[in-house]
């Protein structure tokens, strides 16, 4: 996020509290124990033990190929763990999807599916009724809250096809908004937008826990995980997670990035470029 001045995400209470609360019979929004996914004979995410409380803004961050998106995906059940637990609302994820929104990485959506803007933020209401039920008030009111705050009311009637990958990165932020979730997990929701959607997508993040949502996202931007309540930092397994000042620490990211790594005075975090063969914005791991 580096340049944009946007505030702080802070949590209601102002602290982050990743053990489940003893004094409420609540189940934390995400469980994790000893959590595996392999695809075939590879392992993609191993040994994740992670409690992620209620209301909180998480972001995972780490190398490419290193199973951020495979463990959004277990959370929403698109992918099955092969080991371990995990709980999503206490549930089973097969048992959580309505109340889980999960926007793919724009790369990966399937961007051939012949729905205008307005149809694909109504759909988001079916992920939470189930699929075409009668929409009540109520629903219409999410939908054109999430169209207002996404910014897309002039893209209502055109086809996700025509749209550039930024205006439909919008309208599949604005379905998983108007599906009201409890658990809403963005896939690099920050990546290829411009300065002022950047902004946007940070304030409806702050707005959704607000609201007692769980956001999970994932990131390769350092300034983007220390703008969370706890930061996940994967390598296939855990390297770290908690506060972002506890996780984003030189020796952390050198572990989880393979060494070369050093941090600035002012908190930027620094590849090593002599080493470092991919030449992206330097605090873009
Ligand atoms: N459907 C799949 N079938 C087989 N292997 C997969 C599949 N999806 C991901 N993988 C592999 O699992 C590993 C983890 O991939 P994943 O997409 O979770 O990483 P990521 O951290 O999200 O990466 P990136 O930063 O590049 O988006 C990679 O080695 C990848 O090649």
């Amino acid at each position: 996020m580096g340049t944009v001045p946007t505030p702080p995400l802070r949590s209601p209470s102002g602290s982050v509290d990743v053990r489940p609360d003893s004094r409420t019979t609540a189940p934390p929004a995400l469980l994790m124990s000893g959590l595996g996914v392999d695809y075939g004979t590879h392992r993609a995410v191993r040994d994740v033990d992670l409690t992620v409380p209620t209301g909180a803004v998480v972001a995972i961050i780490g190398p490419n190929g290193s199973g951020k998106s495979t463990l959004l995906s277990t959370i929403s059940g698109l992918a099955r763990p092969t080991r371990g637990r995990l709980e999503v609302l206490g549930l089973q994820p097969r048992n959580a999807r309505r109340r889980v929104a999960h926007v793919l990485q724009t790369t990966v959506a399937n961007e051939a599916v012949p729905l205008t803007v307005r149809e694909t933020v109504k759909m988001g209401c079916y992920g939470r009724l189930g699929p075409f039920r009668p929409l009540r008030a109520a629903d219409r009111a999410a939908i054109d809250e999430a169209v207002e705050r996404m910014r897309i009311g002039d893209l209502l009637d055109r086809q996700l096809l025509e749209l550039s990958g930024g205006q439909r990165q919008r309208a599949y932020v604005a379905q998983a908004l108007a599906q009201r979730a409890d658990v809403i997990l963005l896939d690099e929701p920050i990546t290829g937008l411009d300065l002022v959607t950047q902004e946007t997508i940070t304030e409806v993040i702050d707005a959704e826990r607000s609201r007692g949502a769980t956001v999970v996202l994932t990131t390769h931007d350092v300034g983007t995980a220390q703008l969370a309540d706890l930061v996940v930092l994967m390598a296939t397994r855990v390297v770290a997670s908690g506060p972002p000042a506890e996780v984003l620490t030189p020796p952390h990211l050198a572990t989880a990035y393979g060494g070369h790594v050093h941090m600035l005075d002012d908190g930027t975090v620094v590849l090593d470029e002599a080493h470092h063969h991919d030449h992206r914005h330097h605090d873009q791991l």
